[in-house]
């Protein structure tokens, strides 16, 4: 249980004025209560000011919590309109921001919740932006070390610039000649990973070659930002967590044609010592019969010659002109009102403009298709305007 705040529980029943859908609001920030839990958002965060903060008001207990917050955390704004939905998260507007920055998922009770609040042992909430559209899955590339991989991920990142975005991980080895700090990994002391694995801020982790490696959130979010899908160069015990992770993905495990090929790439790539290639190519004869056998994998693409494999990846990444193309992430390009009211018909939340009620449209939100969450973005949001404000009413009724 954390302080509390300057703000006390009889502030929960006075002076808060209704935002007009359960939950109350003071200054710039809203409350919403959910079962036995008061969720204050709003203000600024204690440990990033630049973003929001949340608290937690326990009714049960009477206590205040300042739970953990994963996820990249919303900048702040003038005021908030929460909704609650299916009592696992709450969806925020963030009143007068951008089409691309106005909606976002505080999730309190959801699977990847409840897990990091098992691992962690404590209360744990977790950000997720909401985009519209169906935002193409992350694809995660693993491998033994010296198949490929990076090869393969930067001829698609260079003919591809706009589309992908890589995930920059984290390690714990020294750079290399060429690598930068931020660009190929972000290079970290081991103590320093290790309290922030604590802190819940990492996707997945492994030890590999005596090294620790690792996704962050971030990492993640910072390429759905973007508006790129996201690409993850990750080893198998990686992939198998991600695989277990509530991160929806496609899988892809790249193959050597031979044992001694791969010997050859990465004898020749120069970048290892002795003992770490023998080390590598002891690992790598336990990733290639998991990779091949363990189900992780939705796709095995055989890296022998290099073109081909990249075409065959392309292909199947629907990117070599035979199947769809890929759509860019999209934020919601309407703006909704930055004074508005809301109210919920079933999975469809109704935003009101507060002025000129009658000759203004209405902003609809479906939220029937929602998919992914934190840890990344939440997806499938459909956010529309409908103009008549008497028939956007029946439309939605007759919809609904
Ligand atoms: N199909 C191929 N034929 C021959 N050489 C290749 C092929 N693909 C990649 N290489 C070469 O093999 C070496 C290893 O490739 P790369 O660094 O991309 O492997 P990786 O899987 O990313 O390794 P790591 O996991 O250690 O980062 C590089 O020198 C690269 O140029
Ligand atoms: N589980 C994770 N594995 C990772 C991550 N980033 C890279 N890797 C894998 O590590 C090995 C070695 O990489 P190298 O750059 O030292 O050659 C390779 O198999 C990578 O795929 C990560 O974030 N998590």
């Amino acid at each position: 249980m954390g302080e509390a705040p300057a703000f006390v529980a009889d502030d929960l029943q006075n002076g808060y004025q209704s935002n007009g859908f359960g939950s109350k609001s003071k200054d710039c920030e809203t409350t919403i209560s959910i079962r036995d839990k008061t969720y204050v958002i709003g203000g600024n965060d204690d440990e990033s000011p630049l973003s929001v903060g949340v608290r937690i008001f326990d009714k049960a207990t009477g206590n205040w919590e300042i739970p953990t917050v994963l996820g990249t955390k919303p900048k702040p704004c003038k005021s908030y309109t929460a909704v609650s939905l299916n009592d696992d998260r709450i969806l925020i507007i963030k009143k007068g921001s951008t089409p691309d920055d106005c909606i976002w998922f505080l999730e309190m009770d959801t699977h990847y919740v409840r897990e990091q609040k098992k691992n962690l042992g404590r209360e744990v909430v977790a950000w997720s932006k909401g985009v519209s559209g169906n935002a193409e899955k992350p694809v995660v590339i693993s491998g033994p070390s010296g198949v490929g991989k990076g090869t393969l991920i930067s001829m698609l990142m260079k003919e591809f610039p706009s589309m992908f975005g890589f995930s920059v991980s984290h390690t714990t080895r020294a750079p290399r000649a060429m690598e930068k700090d931020g660009v190929h990994y972000h290079f970290i002391e081991r103590s320093v990973m290790e309290e922030e694995i604590k802190d819940g801020k990492f996707l997945e982790f492994a030890s590999v070659f005596g090294n620790l490696y690792g996704t962050s959130i971030e990492a993640v979010e910072v390429v759905a930002d973007s508006g790129k899908r996201c690409i993850l160069d990750i080893d198998v015990q990686g992939a198998r967590s991600v695989r277990a992770s509530s991160l929806e993905a496609i899988f892809i495990f790249i193959c050597p044609p031979s044992m001694e090929e791969l010997e050859k790439r990465l004898r020749a790539r120069g970048t290892e010592a002795e003992e770490q290639v023998l080390k590598r190519l002891r690992t790598a004869k336990i990733e290639i019969e998991e990779g091949q056998s363990s189900g992780i994998f939705d796709h095995i693409l055989h890296n022998d010659k290099l073109e081909d494999c990249y075409e065959k990846l392309k292909k199947l990444l629907g990117l070599d002109g035979t199947t769809v193309a890929i759509q860019k992430s999209s934020s919601q390009g309407i703006n909704l009102p930055a004074e508005h009211s809301v109210s919920k018909i079933d999975n469809k939340i109704i935003v009101t403009p507060e002025l000129e009620r009658a000759s203004k449209s209405l902003i609809v939100l479906d939220v029937s298709s929602l998919k992914g969450g934190a840890p990344g973005r939440t997806r499938g949001l459909d956010v529309y305007a409908i103009d008549s404000f008497s028939d956007g009413l029946n439309e939605i009724n007759h919809l609904s």
